[in-house]
């Protein structure tokens, strides 16, 4: 699904959490919207959901999603893990549920994926831990098939290992089932490997939307000794290091040029992609930023 954002500003009383955005997301890729606690990432997806009368507009394949039914069937928000259903349902309704009110639901694979995730489908919601909330949230997402799929920080409460089950589960959707499925999340680098592209924003705004590999292209992870390393650095941006021993690798931000790559050569230096975790923090610092 096509998403087209034009001027799009949400405000709660005296604060804008969106501040006149505008982007549009070609689809069926995984997105990851990126921003800091408070950075417009939940406002701006209620707004994509049709939650909200936007200021601007929002339109899913060209369509205005607010108080358009149609459109807004083909659209899932999972929010956040405590209010992926109501308290008193039990996890066998939710399920009913979503396959009553959504054309695309797989209810199969609701199943299976409760399954993966052990949710007891004849609990009630209330009565689940944080972690199968949040797995709840995920296979609501997930079995819903939505041309539209967003999922905000929803996997959060989840422990590790359930975390990168999700992960698997979802690249393997993605790949028979290829739709627009926008993720918001604090942890970037475990998705990193995901996500096609990324939307970063800071303060209501946006900050930048890029190819994850055109991004993680901006920036050069220096390997090597620690000496080495840092004689190669003095003068670059630096934007964080890590030390075992003599081992020392720095996260440089900017492209290398011909004379720096033979010079890393001499120096023994291995050179890789920087993390996209690096990047997202560098590129929504209030100073020192690129904005
Ligand atoms: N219902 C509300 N009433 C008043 N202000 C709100 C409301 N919801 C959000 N805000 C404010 O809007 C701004 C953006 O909040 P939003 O929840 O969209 O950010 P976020 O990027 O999703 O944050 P987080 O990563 O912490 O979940 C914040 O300053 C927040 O305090």
């Amino acid at each position: 699904m096509r998403v087209d954002v034009q001027g799009l500003t949400v405000r709660y009383g005296s604060v804008t959490a969106v501040d006149d955005m505008s982007f549009s997301l070609s689809g069926n890729k995984i997105y990851g919207l990126l921003g800091r606690n408070g950075s417009g990432k939940t406002s701006l997806m209620s707004a994509l959901a049709g939650y909200r009368r936007p200021i601007g507009t929002v339109m899913l394949n060209g369509a205005p999603v607010f108080e358009n039914a149609s459109v807004m069937r083909d659209v899932c928000l999972v929010r956040h893990s405590a209010d992926a259903a109501d308290k008193g349902d039990k996890v066998s309704y939710v399920l009913e549920y979503g396959k009553a009110w959504r054309d695309t639901w797989d209810d199969v694979h609701a199943r299976e994926l409760a399954e993966l995730f052990k949710i007891p489908l004849k609990t009630k919601v209330g009565e689940l831990s944080l972690g199968q909330r949040s797995a709840l949230g995920v296979v609501i997402g997930l079995a819903s098939r939505s041309p539209l799929t967003m999922l905000d920080e929803s996997h959060l409460g989840m422990d590790t290992p359930t975390r990168y089950a999700f992960y698997d589960a979802l690249l393997n959707d993605f790949m028979a089932h290829p739709r627009t499925i926008i993720i918001s999340t604090h942890l970037i680098e475990e998705l990193a490997s995901l996500l096609e592209e990324a939307v970063i924003i800071d303060n209501g705004r946006l900050v930048l939307q890029e190819e994850a590999d055109v991004l993680r292209s901006r920036g050069t992870e220096v390997t090597g000794n620690a000496a080495e390393v840092d004689e190669f650095t003095a003068g670059l941006t630096v934007l964080s290091t890590k030390s075992l021993g003599r081992v020392k690798a720095a996260m440089v931000y900017g492209a290398l040029d011909d004379s720096q790559l033979i010079r890393a050569r001499q120096l023994g230096l291995e050179l890789g992609p920087i993390a996209l975790q690096d990047l997202f923090v560098h590129l929504t610092e209030p100073v020192g930023g690129l904005r």
